[in-house]
């Protein structure tokens, strides 16, 4: 094999200056067919896939012919990345064919369904579904949106689903992996990364049990006692959110203390006149406050920031692109003028902002330390924006006050934000990883998906299950193949990160009301941290930011440590479920 230095550099500059022109090509024709679903610009894609496939077989065999035991750390690293092919190791094109055809099948049918309401309105998720969950105080209108959606997106792909499964296990097998769960944690090189992501969940359940029971009491003051089973689960589309996983829409009833200054500032923003160009230029803003990149010329000239209005189908669902030629990023976000979209605005430009940072480096480092760092860049900027003294400061509300109980209900409309979510982003994967590892086969899909819903969500479905049913299917991610522990993860570590940055400004009070708007040195040490990329194992990007190698969930507990408090009080004895679903949905 070969061990030569010369010849070893010159197929690392090779590879990467080739790869930059094959990832620019599948990016662009992407881009294409999610700002414009049709059958040709799908099929332009597909073909597009077995070509970059195609390239990264015979850079993964040419890559084997190196000697990698004599090389340095940063160039093992990067052959190792480069041989690192997933899917593209299937060198079965017709299999290859299928695999791709049926993964973007499915996230076509989730991207295009539309629920016909019993007012005979067709509703597509993003903006309207999305609007009617959040403000719908009506039970059944909450439950024919609910139903109808589950019905015209998961109920449309169980099938496919299985047969993604089979394809995308045989193809990461001929890598060695066990399965492609083993394949997506092995991005962690972590081998307790499974144990680790379940002791921080066992540490933070106490904190969601507390929130679970304080919405439980005050949804059963809306809908009714007779509409909740005597088992403690909250039917999963009271919440207002499609998949109950995140509860800020309800922040007006969970508001503790009455008569404070609303902490949603959706109204005002609407009031405001904001645009959705606005709504980024605000974060655009933050980033530059704080000495890093801001949003080059082509964000703005080529992001998609508003849902077309010309009749296109787009792939509404939010997301961030990397054009691997080192100028060239782009958001697409179907944009309305809402507090969820102002801080979803900021976890996109987050994104950039790592892509920005990384640019320079060879392309197989142009990733995140773990993909769950990808995922913190944005929320931790959020953190201090959604700080009651930053809202006050960019004039979003009218005072500031914290005195404690405006305090705590500052907390509660962060919690619904953040604690909401942790059960939601830890079971997701938890039933993909048991489906790739065939422990739940494809008559247990929906089964076991309500078993882990009812367990640690302590949320159930409002209606008796049906083998037709393919929940998982409802979710975004699911469809479109996108890991979800990196999630859980971010919303983690990005406590840590938030901790981290705000010593590095000299800010001295509570963790929860720390804005580091401004900081030039939080901004470089952030910096510093992002422009690594995946150069360097995980750890040693968390403790040059954090100083500390570990994810630790106590960061996250300092921040909400107060509202525990409240809700110990409010709750009593009064909180947790039974960890089985209940058998009649309905009873009393
Ligand atoms: C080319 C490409 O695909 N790029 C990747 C990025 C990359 O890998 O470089 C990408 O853009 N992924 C899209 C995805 C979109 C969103 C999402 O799906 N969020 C989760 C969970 C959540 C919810 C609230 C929150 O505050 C944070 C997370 C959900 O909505 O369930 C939608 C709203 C926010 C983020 C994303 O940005 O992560
Ligand atoms: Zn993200």
């Amino acid at each position: 094999s070969i061990s030569d230095p010369t010849e070893i550099q010159s197929f690392l500059d090779n590879f990467n200056s080739q790869a930059q022109a094959v990832f620019y090509k599948q990016s662009e024709v992407s881009w294409t067919y999610y700002t414009n679903i049709t059958d040709y610009n799908q099929k332009l894609m597909l073909d597009e896939q077995l070509m970059s496939a195609k390239f990264s077989q015979e850079a993964y065999r040419n890559a084997t012919r190196f000697n990698l035991t004599v090389m340095t750390q940063e160039d093992r690293r990067l052959f190792i990345k480069i041989m690192d092919i997933g899917t593209a190791a299937q060198t079965n094109e017709t299999k290859l064919a299928y695999l791709n055809k049926v993964q973007s099948d499915m996230e076509t049918i989730y991207s295009t369904a539309k629920v016909t309401m019993p007012s005979g309105q067709r509703l597509p998720l993003d903006p309207d579904l999305t609007q009617l969950m959040a403000t719908s105080r009506n039970y059944d209108e909450l439950l024919a949106a609910w139903l109808g959606w589950r019905a015209e997106s998961g109920g449309k792909m169980k099938n496919l689903y299985a047969e993604y499964v089979e394809y995308n296990n045989e193809a990461v097998k001929i890598l060695g992996h066990a399965d492609t769960g083993a394949y997506w944690r092995s991005w962690y090189d972590t081998p307790t990364f499974e144990d680790d992501v379940r002791a921080l969940f066992d540490q933070l359940r106490p904190l969601y049990e507390q929130l679970h029971a304080y919405a439980r009491r005050k949804l059963k003051q809306i809908y009714g006692n007779d509409k909740f089973p005597s088992s403690g689960h909250i039917p999963a589309h009271l919440l207002g959110n499609m998949w109950a996983q995140q509860w800020s829409s309800l922040i007006d009833e969970l508001t503790p203390y009455k008569g404070k200054p609303t902490l949603d500032v959706t109204d005002e923003m609407v009031r405001q006149n904001y645009t959705a160009i606005r709504i980024f230029q605000t974060a655009d803003d933050f980033f530059k406050s704080l000495g890093m990149i801001p949003m080059p010329d082509t964000f703005w000239d080529k992001s998609l920031l508003e849902k077309p209005q010309d009749g296109r189908e787009v792939v509404c669902h939010a997301s961030a692109w990397d054009f691997y030629n080192g100028r060239d990023f782009r958001i697409k976000q179907c944009t309305v003028i809402t507090a969820e979209d102002l801080e979803t605005a900021h976890h996109e430009m987050g994104h950039i902002e790592y892509f920005l940072q990384y640019k320079d480096q060879p392309v197989s480092f142009r990733d995140g330390a773990n993909p769950g760092f990808h995922e913190a860049v944005g929320d931790v900027i959020s953190l201090s924006v959604q700080t009651p003294e930053h809202m006050h400061s960019i004039g979003l509300i009218p005072t500031v006050s914290n005195d404690t109980e405006s305090d705590i209900n500052f907390l509660m409309s962060m919690a619904l934000q953040k604690i909401a979510f942790l059960p939601f982003g830890y079971l997701i994967d938890q039933w993909r990883w048991s489906v790739f590892r065939g422990e739940t086969t494809p008559e247990k899909y929906n089964e076991e998906w309500w078993n882990l819903r009812c367990r640690y969500q302590g949320i159930s479905s409002p209606v008796p299950l049906t083998s037709s049913d393919f929940d998982p299917g409802a979710k975004y991610h699911i469809p479109a193949g996108v890991p979800y522990i990196r999630y859980f993860v971010s919303f983690v570590i990005q406590f840590q990160f938030h901790k981290a940055l705000c010593d590095e400004a000299n800010y001295r009070g509570p963790l929860h009301r720390c804005d580091i708007y401004n900081s030039k040195p939080a901004g470089t040490l952030l910096s510093n941290m992002l422009k690594l990329g995946s150069s360097k194992p995980w750890p040693e990007a968390m403790n040059l930011l954090t100083r500390q190698r570990k994810m630790d969930a106590q960061p996250l507990m300092d921040y909400f440590k107060p509202l525990l408090e409240y809700l110990r009080q409010e709750n009593g004895n009064d909180y947790g479920w039974h960890p089985i679903c209940p058998t009649d949905p309905t009873e009393i």
